[in-house]
Parts: C-alpha cells; sequence; structure tokens
C-alpha cells in the first residue's frame, strides 16, 4: 500500500477491520486513514469489496474485527443502487426518510424534489420510475438527511449519457453544499471527472490509495496496473 504523507481535514480511520462471508474472509484492512474532506472514488474489479466497504463506514455491516473512527461528526447517509420503492408516490417514498430523522419538514421535502428535478413527478407512482429518476430518489433522500459525508455505490450504474451528467452535476451540487463523497464506480473517465482522490480496492484490501492524478499516471501495485490496463481497453 502506498502511503504518501497524508493530511486530510476529517477523515475516518479503520483499524484491524475483516468481514467474513461464507468462511471467507471479503474485507481486511489492517489499517487505513480515507478521506472526508473531498470527492474520493473507491474503485476495483467486481467482487473487490466495494460496496462492502461502502456499507461498513454507513454502518449498515457491522465488521467482524476491528473498529472505525471518525474524525468528525461521523453523519453518513448511503445510497445503494436497485433501492426497492414501496407502491406509494415518489412524494410520499422521499417521505420515509422521516424514518431516520422526524424533523425533516414538507417544505425540505419539497426543496429536495426540486434539487433533484422530480417536482412534476411528486405524485407518480414511485415503483413506476426510470432508473434515472429512481436514482434522482434516492439523491434526494440523501441530500435531506443533511450528511457529513455521501456514501455512493455505483452512481451512475446503468443510466444513460444524459443522466449519468445530470447525476454527476448532483454530485458537485452535493459537494459545493458541503458535502463530502465517496463513491464506487467501474467508469474511469468519470472517476477522473468528479474525484481527487482514489482507494483501490481488489480482493478485500485497499491494494493502493493517493491523488488520483499520479494513481492514473503511475500506479504502483500491479493488481492496480492490470485492472487499469484491462478497463481502459474494455471502456
Ligand atoms: N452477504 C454475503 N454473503 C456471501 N458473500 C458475500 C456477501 N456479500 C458480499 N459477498 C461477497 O463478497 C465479495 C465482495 O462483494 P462486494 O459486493 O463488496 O464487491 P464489489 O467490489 O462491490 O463488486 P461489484 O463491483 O461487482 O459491485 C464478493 O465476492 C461477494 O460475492
Amino acid at each position: 500500500m502506498v502511503n504518501i504523507n497524508e493530511q486530510f481535514e476529517r477523515f475516518i480511520e479503520l483499524n484491524d477491520i475483516t468481514v467474513a462471508r461464507d468462511g471467507r474472509i471479503i474485507l481486511n484492512i489492517p489499517h487505513a486513514l480515507i478521506p472526508a474532506d473531498r470527492i474520493t472514488a473507491c474503485i476495483g474489479p467486481n467482487g473487490a469489496g466495494k460496496t462492502t466497504l461502502l456499507k461498513v463506514l454507513a454502518g449498515l455491516i457491522q465488521p467482524d474485527t476491528g473498529s472505525i473512527q471518525f474524525s468528525f461528526g461521523g453523519k453518513t447517509a448511503l445510497v445503494l443502487h436497485h433501492t426497492p420503492m414501496i407502491k406509494a408516490s415518489v412524494r410520499a417514498n422521499l417521505g420515509l426518510v422521516r424514518d431516520v430523522d422526524a424533523s425533516i419538514t414538507d417544505q425540505e421535502i419539497d426543496i429536495a424534489l426540486k434539487q433533484v428535478g422530480l417536482d412534476k413527478l411528486a405524485q407518480n407512482p414511485a415503483h413506476k420510475l426510470s432508473a434515472g429518476e429512481r436514482q434522482k430518489l434516492c439523491l434526494a433522500r440523501a441530500i435531506l438527511q443533511k450528511p457529513n459525508l455521501v456514501l455512493l455505490d455505483e452512481p451512475t450504474a446503468n443510466l444513460d449519457p444524459n443522466t449519468t451528467e445530470q447525476v454527476e452535476e448532483m454530485i458537485r451540487q452535493f459537494n459545493r453544499n458541503g458535502a463530502d463523497l465517496l463513491f464506487s464506480s467501474h467508469q474511469l473517465a468519470q472517476v477522473q471527472r468528479l474525484a481527487k482522490y482514489i482507494l483501490f480496492i481488489d480482493q478485500g484490501e485497499i491494494k493502493e490509495k493517493g491523488p488520483v492524478g499520479p494513481f492514473f499516471l503511475n500506479p504502483q501495485t500491479t493488481a492496480a496496473k492490470r485492472y487499469l490496463h484491462q478497463e481502459l481497453i474494455t471502456e
């Protein structure tokens, strides 16, 4: 693992983290500082452990061993893809966020709907939304939680280029409004457009991390070199 004298304003410190499933260790992080003061991308092959890491950071999965410390408030919101919707309106689905924070007002819900461009669809049935609209609804849910750190699992998977651009702009807006983000992605061009920092995960381990530019120019590990090479020829 490469560590270039890193200093983060806000960070998450992981110590001795392991997650095992079916007798196999799927996440193994002896020690890592993960920045929470910028947009960070988590990349790596299928099955590397990216979603598992995001879920651990969001508190959705309890690791089998180890500890996690936030240097800040630690309020996170996790946006997964394939989030199920209840058979009710877009607005009602968004209102479910009150389970997390009962103080969220109707007015805040209206503002969030507008921010993600779903205000015209507010009364439509949420389970009939397109993939892109669904993702925007999930982003609105995250906005309403006023998190310090937003965790996004493949935020533009299965979205067309236009909707991808809209979602990317929402991510930037989130960041401009003061939230920092950690997202996983298989789209390296997107990673370069959005992220300042990279976590490269392979076989459940953070094999490499650092600023985006040097990582793409000069990856240090064989695993990262191989991954970048394969992704770039198929992208
Ligand atoms: N609940 C579970 N039970 C058994 N195995 C699991 C479970 N959750 C994850 N895994 C396994 O752990 C590994 C890491 O999964 P994870 O979803 O974190 O990978 P990923 O990097 O997000 O992959 P992808 O890019 O394909 O989404 C995979 O091999 C997966 O099959």
